[in-house]
């Protein structure tokens, strides 16, 4: 269907075409706004960061001048990779089904294309371009920002938005600043709209749910090398002298550096400490890492026997949990406020035993979004992946209640006291690691917890987690939140029953969202039962995909 003619005319005629010739399409690249929106080597990412400026500001028309957000980061991949999502109006990722024309917008592959793209979509979704566009943007600590950030602001230049350059930040930040915009002098305002806001919003609600307690020791951060190191640096200072932090892994200017060998990622997936740690941290001490954005939170400590212990996402939402639980019981709120959890298949089974034993728990499949989604059904929702993203959400009628409850004795209305500051402490838009962390630290402080004491809450299941490179990862289809394979034909069936033979067996196949591969999830009484019941899987989902027999990894079984 050709493009009405009055869009077509007003894009060409606008500043848009002539751009959009600057920031070139790269031949044989196919983008796709997924999960954690664009990413993939930060080289040929110029046109994708004009066209999601333009978008953005289009968004923005669409939600009447509301303004949106928009991050330049890869989050944990490596240095020489970037990306770029969306933020909307709320604080809260894009809605699902723009994802779809993001990628539309982004494979154009000429000017004219896009032009025709762009107008088709203009019509289509009735966008008064007469409306004000307002965009607010920022960049990790990548190499690569401030050159994608210049396409980015080329895009928005060509559509007129009001751009606002927030810098170097975390992703959460961002978000933080989006919701406060948005929100700035109206009765659900979200703090002031700035980096001062944001840690004067944490600091002190921080500072009064620690107030009677005793100063933890100090607690080392590793920043991964990424904006977690400036942001946790101020952060340190509105804490004073009731959490002294040690910051490791700060080395923002070092080429090669950012995540490498450091950060939540490297300690989830190795199950290590990162080497630079070494002689850092001492016995008993508590550690966490940030990954490269700082939205993702990763604690651990080293025992007596240097032993180190990973405290992931699922030990953090047990923790916080179970508080939250105890708070609302002491309160007299438990009639009135359903707290549930939200977790994925890849959730440690021991710890959704733990869990389902104390409150509603509910599996969605991979990916924030979900996550976030359905914690919102409960007045107090805890949702982290086993990864360390996560947060806390209050429901508007929870918040209600927090304000307007009267407490009939000194315990109901301290507890009641916690719950507010709690409310004002946990990021209410997306995870953020340092909100986290103080959340954690809070908990830890009112528990009297070490790390040790933490980590007995629920004792690990051993588990294995396998990638298997398959000709299309698209054949591999998945219901009952990703539990159970429904394509190809008859392989579920097979791995139930091999998972049968193993003591505490549990296994699922799953294609990933982000990388071309298969993934295999294994869990067993004992870590060699784990690893053998994953890379029996690991072969039959090789054999299932048709994989080349001569080429088949030597460790599937
Ligand atoms: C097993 C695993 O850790 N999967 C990660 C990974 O998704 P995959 O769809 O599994 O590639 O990246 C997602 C985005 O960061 C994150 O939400 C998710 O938890
Ligand atoms: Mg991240």
């Amino acid at each position: 269907m050709p493009a009405p003619a009055i869009w077509t005319w007003w894009v060409k005629t606008s500043a848009v075409g002539s751009r959009a010739d600057k920031h070139p399409v790269p031949a044989n690249v196919r983008f796709q706004y997924g999960t954690a929106g664009f990413r993939t080597i930060a080289s040929v990412l110029d046109s994708v960061l004009f066209r999601v400026g333009v978008l953005a500001a289009l968004r923005s028309k669409k939600l009447d001048g509301k303004t949106i957000g928009v991050m330049v980061t890869a989050s944990h991949n490596p240095e020489q990779d970037n990306g770029v999502k969306l933020v909307d109006p709320r604080g809260e990722m894009l809605d699902t089904s723009w994802e779809a024309h993001a990628t539309t917008l982004s494979n154009a592959s000429t000017t004219d294309d896009f032009v025709s793209e762009l107008a088709k979509f203009v019509e289509k979704l009735q966008i008064d371009l007469a409306k004000p566009a307002r965009v607010v943007y920022a960049r990790d600590t990548r190499p690569s920002g401030p050159a994608l950030v210049a396409s980015l602001e080329d895009g928005l230049r060509a559509l007129g938005a009001e751009a606002r350059n927030a810098g170097v930040t975390t992703t959460p930040v961002l978000h933080y600043l989006v919701r406060a915009i948005n929100t700035l002098g109206t009765k659900d305002s979200y703090g002031e709209d700035s980096e001062e806001g944001y840690f004067q919003k944490l600091s002190s609600a921080y500072l009064k749910l620690v107030a009677p307690r005793q100063t933890p020791p100090p607690l080392l951060i590793d920043c991964a090398n990424g904006v977690g190191a400036p942001i946790a640096t101020r952060l340190a200072t509105y804490l004073g002298d009731r959490l002294s932090l040690v910051l490791e892994n700060t080395a923002i200017d070092t080429p090669g550096a950012l995540n490498n060998a450091c950060g939540a990622d490297f300690v989830k997936t190795s199950q290590k400490l990162p080497p630079s740690l070494a002689g850092r941290l001492q016995p008993g001490q508590r550690g966490c890492s940030l990954d490269g954005d700082a939205d993702r939170l990763m604690y651990f400590y080293i025992d007596q026997r240097n032993q180190f212990h990973m405290l992931d996402g699922d030990k953090i939402a047990a923790l916080v949990a179970a508080f939250i639980v105890d708070l609302v019981k002491t309160s007299g709120l438990e009639s009135q406020m359903k707290v549930g959890v939200v977790q994925t298949a890849y959730a440690n089974g021991a710890s959704t035993k733990y869990l389902t034993e104390r409150l509603p728990v509910k599996c969605v499949p991979t990916g924030v979004k979900h996550l976030h989604h359905a914690a919102e059904s409960y007045n107090i929702g805890v949702y982290f992946e086993a990864n360390g993203h996560g947060t806390v959400l209050f429901s508007p009628a929870a918040q209600e209640t927090l304000q307007t409850y009267e407490p009939s004795t000194p315990a109901q209305a301290t507890a009641l006291e916690h719950l507010r500051n709690l409310n004002q402490l946990i990021n209410q838009t997306v995870g953020d690691a340092l909100s986290d962390m103080l959340l954690v630290e809070v908990v830890l402080a009112h528990k009297a917890y070490d790390g040790s004491d933490w980590d007995s809450l629920y004792v690990d299941l051993p588990n294995r987690l396998v990638k298997v490179v398959v000709a299309d990862r698209n054949q591999f289809k998945t219901e009952d939140a990703e539990r159970q394979l429904v394509s190809p034909p008859g392989l579920q069936s097979k791995i139930t029953d091999l998972a049968r033979r193993f003591e505490g067996g549990r296994s699922f196949v799953r294609p990933s969202g982000t990388e071309d591969v298969v993934r295999v999830y294994a869990e067993a009484g004992s870590k060699p039962q784990a690893d053998e019941l994953a890379f029996r899987v690991a072969g039959l989902v090789y054999d299932f995909a048709g994989g080349n027999p001569t080429s088949r990894p030597k460790e599937f079984i």
